[in-house]
């Protein structure tokens, strides 16, 4: 079972690692589940597979990417899963739309979102803008 809890708004944001590709869209979803971490990784691996994700560059263009940024306050170190998301913290795309449902829980780390964020954004200029669709 997977139910969708709160989703962030959708975000346009500039391309972080492979800068030659267009913006991104993120967004956050918080969501409930009975499925185990690694079932959960299953299932978004299969769902992007199902959405004709290619692996072709890394961090390069792609049609959907699904990560899994925490769980509950579980820490996992394995091969396949690290969570939290080994790299949200310098992620304004993460963070920024994190912040937006979820500005208040506290991180493995003793952290709130917004302490993170803070941090960030002390030295971090990545340019990220709400999504408003195609009707300005
Ligand atoms: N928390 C996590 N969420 C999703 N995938 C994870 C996580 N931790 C480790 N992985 C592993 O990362 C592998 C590579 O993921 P993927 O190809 O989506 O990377 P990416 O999206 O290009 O880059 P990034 O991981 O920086 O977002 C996956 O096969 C998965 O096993
Ligand atoms: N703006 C933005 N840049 C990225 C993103 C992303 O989701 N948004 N994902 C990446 C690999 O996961 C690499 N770079």
């Amino acid at each position: 079972m997977i139910r969708i809890i709160q989703t962030s708004s959708l975000y346009e944001t500039e391309p972080v690692g492979y800068q030659e590709q267009g913006w991104f869209l993120n967004q956050v979803v918080e969501i409930e589940t009975t499925l185990e971490p690694k079932e959960l990784l299953s299932f978004t691996q299969g769902m992007e597979n199902k959405l004709g994700r290619k692996r072709l560059i890394r961090w390069g263009p792609r049609v959907i990417d699904l990560d899994i940024l925490l769980y509950g306050n579980s820490v996992i170190n394995t091969t396949a899963l690290i969570i939290p998301h080994p790299r949200m913290y310098e992620r304004q795309f993460v963070l920024v739309p994190l912040a937006e449902i979820a500005p208040d829980i506290i991180h493995p780390d003793g952290s709130a979102t917004r302490e993170h964020l803070d941090a960030l954004q002390r030295g971090n200029s990545e340019k990220i803008r709400l999504f408003r669709g195609d009707n300005p």
